[in-house]
């Protein structure tokens, strides 16, 4: 499509977004809204709403997509059941990735609008003819973590207003224009469709037994006590395990099959030299395989560790990490950086 000053804009209601529109405006583009249904928790469709009454104010056309079942079916039963498989579900990853930015781009394509907007703290750079999700401004609220997965075909396309601004500014735009709604919002925190302790969502969301307790076992095999089901469970944790024996105790082992939970009072021990990445996306390969300045994140704040990335035969990267690493579980992102640029990412074997 030849590019033109059209904008598709994902607008969730929310502050972020709501300025986005302003800016866009702003800045002379045919702002489109459009609002995906991906998960109304008890039906509260408020959401939709203030899009569209955001919208209808700044005289902007509104689209409603309702994406519901395909959310349902490719991010909650995928988040169910990678935590039934002892494995740590990136549902916003995959959601960027698969859905969100993959649907703008194909209702766009239907519309002849050329460029695809949201919200996102992220800004994007061209270096030498590729581009790339670059961090935003406010590094407090920056997502370029959750990014890495975008092909060329929607990066080049990418508008995002956010790239530049702090959350408070942008609060400040709101409460400026007019917006005391959008400016008063809360920001969204975690998980859209689950609360912040995924153990309660997953007790009313599996079938009814399909969670059993099970044990806990340390590292030689010793009886620890009695846990309530493994999914319930993740690398590294180390509150909530119930057991206490008067030292910091994690979790360094879920063995599905057998409901055990292997427990470790050494955090050296949850510790690893190297891991291996399948799904993964590299935007320019050149300059990441076998170098030795990339960086690895897999947590989305407080990380950040030297690695060598080379493929492997079979396909899948293997991370040489410089300096071990404590907590990898398998299921999450990791993402490749280099300064502030995302040079591509995977999902942890
Ligand atoms: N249901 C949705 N429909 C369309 N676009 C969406 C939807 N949810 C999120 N987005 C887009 O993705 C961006 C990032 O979403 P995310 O939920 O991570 O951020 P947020 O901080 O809650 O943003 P906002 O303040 O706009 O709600 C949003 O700013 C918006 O542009």
């Amino acid at each position: 499509m030849e590019e033109n000053k059209k904008v598709l804009l994902g607008m969730s209601g929310g502050t972020d977004s709501s300025v986005a529109a302003l800016l866009l405006q702003d800045a002379g583009y045919e702002v489109t809204g459009i609002t995906f249904r991906f998960y109304e928790k008890d039906g509260n469709t408020e959401y939709l709403d203030d899009a569209r009454e955001l919208c209808q104010t700044l005289g902007i056309p509104h689209l409603v997509y309702d994406a519901r079942d395909i959310f349902q079916e490719k991010i909650i039963r995928y988040f169910i059941q990678e935590y039934m498989a002892g494995r740590t579900p990136v549902p916003c990853t995959l959601c960027n990735n698969y859905l969100k930015w993959p649907l703008l781009a194909q209702v766009a394509d239907e519309r002849g609008i050329y460029h695809l907007g949201t919200g996102h703290y992220v800004n994007k750079r061209n270096i030498n003819g590729y581009w790339h999700i670059t961090c935003g401004k406010d590094t407090d609220k920056d997502q370029s973590f959750f990014l890495w997965g975008l092909p060329q075909s929607i990066l080049k396309r990418m508008c995002l207003p956010m790239s530049e601004l702090t959350k408070t500014r942008v609060r400040e735009i709101a409460a400026a224009r007019g917006f005391l709604k959008a400016a008063r919002k809360r920001d969204s925190l975690g998980v859209c469709f689950c609360p912040m302790d995924y153990r309660s969502f997953l007790k009313t969301h599996v079938p009814e037994g399909s969670i059993s307790p099970g044990h806990f076992y340390d590292e030689q095999g010793h009886y620890l006590g009695k846990h309530e089901g493994y999914p319930f469970y993740t690398i590294g944790q180390r509150r909530g395990l119930g057991i206490h024996l008067n030292k910091a105790l994690f979790v360094k082992e879920i063995i599905p099959p057998e409901n055990k939970v292997i427990i470790s009072d050494n955090l050296q021990a949850l510790e690893k030299n190297e891991m291996f990445l399948t799904h993964w996306n590299l935007v320019n390969a050149d300059t990441v395989l076998e170098h030795d300045d990339v960086i690895v994140k897999i947590r989305y704040r407080k990380q950040a560790n030297r690695c060598t990335v080379s493929q492997l035969e079979d396909g899948r990267l293997h991370i040489q990490l410089h300096e071990p690493l404590a907590s990898i579980a398998s299921g999450q992102a990791a993402a490749f950086y280099r300064g502030d640029v995302v040079l591509g990412g995977g999902i942890i074997e």
